[in-house]
């Protein structure tokens, strides 16, 4: 996969360097939807596939934005219709390659293996629904998070001189210039990337609740967070559903010290890769979400060929609404070139 990431990030911003001025947002999910979309059917013929990725990126949560609007029924109009076709498309795939029962390695084979096992979980109908939402959700999601982050780090030019650092670092190490990102470099040269990777995930809240179902009656003692939050005891009985804020973990002063502050170095000497009850960015027990590594991965190789090839430039900034879904009312318009020789 990492490879993959990387050859597409590269050529992407290659390509959007010439361009001019570029929605970093829309740059990120069609870069991420190029290389995707074969990992989870790879033997379409190119046109088809083609199609394939035009309507994954169709099939966005952009209709969100204004509910009001007379144009929103005309985005819902064109997601739904997207989806109808991508769905078509997964279909007939799923249908021929049960016919034919060839082997491709990719991730449609991996669901038709499971299906076919005598306690799976899975039929024809969840299989390409699921081919579907991590076509979507893929994308979708680490674009966002993308975009919050460069635009996060437009603000903070000293972030940006760490992270240069860290990763200049790292290509001077490369014994192969040629060679990509590697997944050692990735795991063990990127404390700093991954510090600021978590405090933008904790300040852009993208899971803004999490609903989990009590089992049995919960007791929550009264001196479980201790006085600042309750002071008598509750039960929360069995068979109700808890909305969990992230956001308020997230944002509490007892955890995180000026926790509207973008500082990185926070993260300093802590565990960067886990979801713990301070950082619930993935969700949080044991059912998270199951994207997390991938969303990490690609932002991380964004950030490597952001700050190692490019110099960069905000156009626009950002602005969302949470409605609850956060959803662009302006999207983070960027500029880059080639950086210029030392
Ligand atoms: C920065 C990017 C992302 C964020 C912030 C994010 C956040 C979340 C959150 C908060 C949940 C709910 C977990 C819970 O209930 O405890 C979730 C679930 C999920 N996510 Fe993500 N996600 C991201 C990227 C992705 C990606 C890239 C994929 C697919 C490749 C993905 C697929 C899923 C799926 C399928 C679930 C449902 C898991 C389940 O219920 O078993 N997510 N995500």
């Amino acid at each position: 996969m990492i490879r993959s990431m990387n050859q597409a990030t590269s050529e992407h911003l290659k390509w959007k360097a010439s361009e001019g001025i570029f929605d970093l947002r829309d740059a990120v999910s069609s870069l991420i939807a190029s290389y995707m979309t074969p990992k989870l059917i790879c033997n379409l013929k190119p046109g088809t596939q083609a199609e394939l990725i035009d309507y994954f990126k169709a099939f966005n949560i952009d209709w969100f934005r204004s509910p009001f609007a007379p144009s929103t029924w005309k985005i819902i109009y064109k997601v739904l219709k997207a989806r109808r076709e991508a769905m078509q498309v997964i279909k007939d795939a799923l249908k021929k390659r049960k016919e034919s029962r060839e082997n491709h390695g990719d991730f449609l084979d991996t669901l038709l293996e499971d299906m076919e096992k005598e306690d799976s979980i899975y039929d024809e109908a969840s299989v390409i629904n699921l081919l579907l939402v991590i076509g979507v959700v893929s994308k979708d999601t680490t674009s966002v998070a993308t975009a919050l982050m460069v635009n996060l780090l437009s603000k903070n030019p000293n972030v940006i001189a760490e992270l240069k650092r860290e990763h200049d670092a790292i290509l001077q190490k490369r014994e192969d210039k040629e060679a990509g990102l590697s997944w050692e470099e990735y795991k063990y040269n990127m404390t700093f990337t991954n510090m600021v990777i978590n405090e933008s995930l904790r300040l852009s809240n993208l899971g803004s609740i999490l609903f989990r179902k009590a089992l049995k009656d919960v007791e929550i003692k009264g001196d479980y967070m201790g006085k600042l939050y309750m002071s008598t005891g509750y039960t929360i009985p069995a068979g109700w559903i808890v909305a969990v804020a992230p956001s308020v973990v997230h944002y509490n002063s007892e955890i995180y010290e000026n926790p509207l502050e973008f500082n990185p170095w926070r993260w300093e000497g802590k565990d960067l890769r886990s979801v713990t009850k301070t950082l619930m960015v993935f969700g949080g027990g044991t059912r998270q979400c199951v994207g997390a590594d991938f969303a990490r991965l690609q932002m991380t190789v964004f950030l490597h060929h952001l700050v190692t090839t490019y110099d960069f430039s905000v156009v626009q900034e950002c602005e969302m609404t949470r409605t609850p879904l956060p959803c662009f009312t302006k999207d983070l318009l960027i500029n880059i070139s080639p950086k210029s020789p030392k």
